[in-house]
């Protein structure tokens, strides 16, 4: 099972924010987007997922054909998200809205899906606020319930939109720790990230997406020190990762 973009193009009135992306996230496998701000990596994520559809070019997961599919009909394929904004229901317990991303995806209401989603927030760290609403939060716990939210849809690819930034260090540590479960359990993860130690220690494959166009592609140590990207993304500070 793979996830395969193929010559993705999406143009916003006259600013091509995808001229033509490919790429390939294997299972078992992270797969890093890295990039200026503006390089396309939440559109192209938005593309993957069903939020915007492109002009032309293909999304396959293994040999399904995804563009034309819903949002929801491509994460009940499998395809699950988070967003930089979180996007929770501010409003409901976090026990309760683990439980819905399951039911939403899964289409169970059962016993089952309880005790999975009370076992998903004990991992997280978050069995202590499992009656609290996600807006009384602390922001890194609300980020552990975004990733709750995907574990209880119980997907094959993972897209998460910089899932580490603001994180404490024990969150930090646990959200490595989570993605690098899930990776040996053999989920496709696509993250899009600018922390560049964190690409570093759990990217298997970077890719480095500029103004559209994907430039690079590589280890962490072949796309940092890639001329090109170098130029671009690191500029005259020569950054070292
Ligand atoms: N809905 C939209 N309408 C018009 N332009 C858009 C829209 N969404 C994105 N863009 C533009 O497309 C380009 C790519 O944006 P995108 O958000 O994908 O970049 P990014 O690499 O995710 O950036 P960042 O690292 O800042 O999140 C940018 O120039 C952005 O302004």
């Amino acid at each position: 099972m793979t996830l395969q973009v193929n010559d993705v193009r999406v143009a916003f009135g006259g600013l091509v924010a995808l001229d033509g992306v490919s790429l390939t996230a294997e299972p078992g496998a992270v797969t890093a987007l890295i990039g200026p701000n503006g390089a396309g990596k939440t559109t192209l994520f938005n593309v993957i997922s069903g939020l915007i559809e492109p002009e032309s070019g293909s999304i396959r997961l293994d040999d399904a054909e995804l563009l034309r599919r819903s949002a929801r009909r491509r994460a009940r394929m499998g395809i699950v998200r988070s967003f930089q904004e979180l996007r929770l229901f501010g409003g409901v317990s976090v026990q309760e809205q683990t439980v819905f991303a399951a039911e939403r995806t899964v289409f169970t209401r059962s016993h089952h899906t309880r005790v999975r989603a009370t076992q998903i927030l004990d991992r997280l760290g978050l069995s202590g606020a499992r009656r609290d609403l996600a807006a009384n939060l602390s922001y890194g716990q609300q980020k552990a319930v975004s990733i709750a939210r995907m574990l209880a849809m119980n997907g094959r690819a993972w897209l998460l939109d910089e899932q580490a930034a603001g994180l404490a260090p024990r969150e930090y540590d646990l959200f490595c720790e989570v993605v690098t479960e899930a990776k040996e359990r053999g989920l496709i993860i696509l993250l899009i990230e600018h922390n560049l130690q964190l690409v570093r220690d759990l990217a298997d494959v970077v890719v480095f997406l500029d103004r559209g166009r994907e430039l690079a592609t590589g280890t962490a140590d072949e796309v940092f020190s890639d001329e090109v990207v170098r130029a671009l993304y690191f500029g005259k500070r020569d950054q070292e990762v």
